[in-house]
């Protein structure tokens, strides 16, 4: 520390400082004679740059628009932004389109947003500025007109030291938590082909999917049920797997069983669950390859191909017969239309090879009362990943459906009469649901379903042979039309066991 001795004098200090003063004077004015004007200007910039004290604020500015395209950024920012509003903000907008499930809210011009994020805080800004603009419609010139244009974007601004934090993890959050609210507020869609189109061929129609069934309402043993929504999880997120082994990011499911269980249950739960539209493809209305061909490459990504009942929507000649009636055919007159047919070779053919390779994340689903019908080429691994076999009513499918349906507790007195009875009946989950339906009252309702339990356990083997009081008119219909033989269940024997027939259900499942 200084003593009062060492202190300089007031005097001495003042004629330090006036020396300093004329020292700066004499080289100003130097300066002012030797450095010529331009030169010392752009001198003075930069130590006037140079001496500034840094900003520790950085900010990004988020444009709607890149100039061609939106901005992704833009988009999400907005989307996400209208799930972090607070009482702070004082005017927001408000809006609802038809296509729409929820009301929108966006901000308005000049509002913030403080969003917290790993410990750091973001503070958002929405930007809007009007610019006028010559407008392009008026060629003539006469009256110069302009149209005025709004120019909307987004601050986001956060201390400099985030800056790799918001690159890496900030802003890709954002985009992944938009694409969730996307999906969410998306409403399906159910493309069906429309026939009218007699010169062009047929044409995909849409109409909005709203079927009710996902995995929660869904009777299948519970196994079963989880091994498919694994199943569709490790689908979606194998992108770069799929990139690196070198195949089509696609998935087949067959979906066998008899009328009732749930098959087209489970294509409307999988497209629910994934948020994938599907594309219901009726086989009987397509009469060429080359129609076939325009219609699944006018399928859209991250949807699902139905084809349902595939062993008799369609009489489809198997492999060999395509060869024979191919070698036939190049023995025929010229003529002859190349494409006249639709065959299963050229159904196979497309969805392994172009169809497949030109989208992605596409889903690919088959059905069928009768799986020992099917070509095995359709089977085989590549084609159909996964076979889901869809059975008769268990127990535990039971208790699901009258717990959705009667919204009973599951320790009813009724339920273990239910079980001795269930598990050696075949009953399907679509008769289950009609029982369950029949009356307001559940007690009356779980007492009418034991006494056709009973009924059916007396009758014995009704279900297999006998009218199918589970099919609907349409099934039988169809099979009268195409000449299938009635046939019911998989060879689910009476006189098997419980764990016997569970094991049989489960092997529905093959990877
Ligand atoms: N496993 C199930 N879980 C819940 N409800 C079901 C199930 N199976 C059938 N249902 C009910 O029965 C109705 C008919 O079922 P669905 O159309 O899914 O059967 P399917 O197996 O596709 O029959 P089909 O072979 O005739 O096409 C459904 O709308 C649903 O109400
Ligand atoms: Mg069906």
């Amino acid at each position: 520390m200084l003593s009062p001795r060492d202190m300089p004098s007031p005097s001495s200090i003042f004629s330090a400082y006036a020396s300093m003063t004329a020292s700066m004077m004499l080289l100003r004015s130097m300066a002012n004679e030797l450095i010529p004007q331009p030169i010392r200007g752009y001198l003075m910039n930069a130590f006037r740059y140079l001496i500034k004290p840094r900003s520790q604020t950085l900010t990004l500015i988020i444009e709607e628009s890149t100039g061609i395209a939106r901005n992704q950024v833009y988009d999400a920012a907005e989307a996400y932004l209208s799930t972090r509003v607070s009482p702070q903000n004082e005017r927001l907008k408000i809006s609802k389109s038809p296509k729409e499930k929820k009301l929108t809210i966006r901000l308005e011009k000049g509002e913030k947003v403080m969003d917290p994020f790993h410990g750091a805080s973001f503070h958002w800004r929405f930007i809007c500025a009007e610019s006028e603009k010559n407008n392009p419609n008026d060629h003539n010139n006469i009256n110069i007109s302009s149209v005025r244009s709004e120019k909307r974007s987004f601050e986001l601004s956060f201390p400099n030291k985030y800056k790799e934090m918001v690159l890496d993890s900030y802003l890709p959050f954002i985009l992944e938590k938009a694409k969730e609210m996307k999906d969410d507020e998306r409403v399906l869609k159910m493309h069906t082909l429309n026939t009218t189109y007699c010169y062009s061929g047929v044409k995909w129609d849409s109409i909005n999917l709203e079927h009710p069934s996902t995995f929660d309402t869904l009777a299948m043993d519970p196994e079963l049920k989880n091994a498919v929504m694994e199943d569709l999880d490790r689908f979606v997120k194998r992108r770069d797997f799929y990139k690196r082994v070198g195949r089509a990011w696609k998935r087949g499911y067959l979906l066998y069983g008899p009328p009732g269980t749930g098959k087209s249950s489970l294509i409307a739960a999988m497209a629910n669950y994934l948020k994938f539209d599907i594309f219901d493809l009726q086989l009987g209305n397509i009469v060429r390859d080359s129609d076939l061909r325009k219609l699944l490459l006018a399928t859209a990504n991250r949807s699902i191909l139905v084809i349902e009942d595939i062993d008799c929507s369609i009489d489809l000649p198997d492999r060999d017969r395509d060869r024979d009636r191919d070698r036939d055919r190049r023995h025929l007159d010229a003529r002859k239309q190349p494409d006249l047919q639709l065959t299963l070779s050229g159904l196979l053919n497309f969805i392994d090879g172009l169809w497949s390779s030109c989208g992605d994340e596409r889903i690919i689903i088959f059905t069928t009362n009768h799986k020992e019908r099917l070509d095995p080429a359709l089977l085989r691994p590549g084609r159909m990943d996964m076979h889901i076999h869809m059975s008769y009513c268990s127990y535990q499918g039971f208790k699901l459906l009258a717990s959705n349906y009667l919204q009973t507790p599951s320790d009813h007195p009724l339920f273990g009469e239910i079980e001795g009875l269930i598990e050696d009946i075949q009953i399907t989950p679509a008769q289950v649901a009609e029982e369950l339906m029949k009356d307001e009252d559940a007690v009356a309702t779980l007492e009418g379903f034991v006494k056709l339990l009973k009924r059916k356990k007396m009758e014995g083997d009704v279900c297999e042979n006998g009218p199918d009081k589970a099919e609907p008119p349409h099934q039988q219909s169809k099979r009268r039309k195409v000449g299938c033989k009635q046939k019911r269940g998989v060879g689910i024997s009476k006189t098997n066991t419980v764990t016997q027939r569970r094991t049989r259900r489960m092997r529905g499942c093959s990877f």
